[in-house]
């Protein structure tokens, strides 16, 4: 089973708009997927986690797919201590194992926030991650200000000892930020990992898909070989 964390940014990057265009792209290659938000607040049920259900392939209940759910739209540690919740690794890894007796090949899992999110008052969901070897793949949102929050979470994920193995660009706002061509290519000079895709902004997002190419890409990255999962 392949383990793909998305992370981003920050908050609002596009990790959960990324994720489905991910899920609908290994979709078409029939592969078994899972769309995993082990850490939501602003909702409940958590929009995000409802998204990726209705693109996995396979059905898990909502309290699986989504296992720490906080109403309030604020840190998620903050909201678990205001329930009375302590978020831990051990229990994270509980909730990715029933996910694997579903017999996946890929379970994706989209963090919340940006890379380095406190999940208790000691620990971050990024250490989790890494122990959890999964592969990473980082949302640029394409703004002012993306270049420094791009390199500096590429330096993060290689000094906790994560696997970055691309990022997208995300257009993130209706208006395409000023330069987008000159980011772009500062980022695909300067980033450790290749860029896998450029996703332009949607006024239906429903209808957003990757291109051929950028499914290729992405298919590369994961090593996932098309001709052997079909
Ligand atoms: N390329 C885009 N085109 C149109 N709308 C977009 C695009 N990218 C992001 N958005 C919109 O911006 C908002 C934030 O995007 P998204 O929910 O994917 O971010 P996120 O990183 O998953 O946020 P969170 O940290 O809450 O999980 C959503 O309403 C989404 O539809
Ligand atoms: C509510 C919001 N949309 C996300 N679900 C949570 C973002 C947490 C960010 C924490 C932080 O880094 O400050
Ligand atoms: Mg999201």
């Amino acid at each position: 089973m392949k383990k793909l964390f998305i992370t981003g940014t920050d908050t609002d990057s596009g990790k959960t708009l990324v994720s489905s265009l991910i899920l609908k792209a290994l979709n078409r290659e029939r592969l078994l997927t899972i769309g995993f938000k082990p850490i939501g607040s602003g909702g409940q049920p958590n929009p995000d986690a409802e998204q990726l259900r209705q693109l996995s392939t396979i059905a898990v209940p909502a309290q699986a797919a989504n296992p720490f759910c906080f109403t309030p739209a604020i840190a998620p540690h903050i909201a678990a201590a205001q329930a009375g919740v302590k978020i831990e690794p051990a229990a994270l890894t509980t909730h990715l194992r029933q996910l694997s007796l579903h017999k996946p090949d890929l379970v994706l899992t989209e963090g919340a926030g940006g890379w380095l999110l406190p999940i208790n008052d000691d620990e971050y969901l990024s250490d989790w991650v890494v122990s959890e070897t999964m592969d990473v793949i980082l949302v640029v949102g394409m703004k002012l200000g993306c270049l420094n929050h791009a390199l500096l979470t590429a330096k993060a994920i290689a000094a906790d000892g994560g696997r970055l193995i691309g990022w997208v660009a995300n257009q993130c706002t209706q208006q395409p930020m000023d330069y987008l061509h000159d980011n772009l290519s500062y980022l695909k000079a300067h980033m450790p990992a290749p860029c896998l895709a450029y996703v332009p902004y949607h006024s239906d997002t429903q209808q957003a898909e990757f291109t051929e190419d950028e499914r290729r890409a992405l298919l590369t990255a994961i090593d996932c070989n098309p001709a052997v999962a079909e």
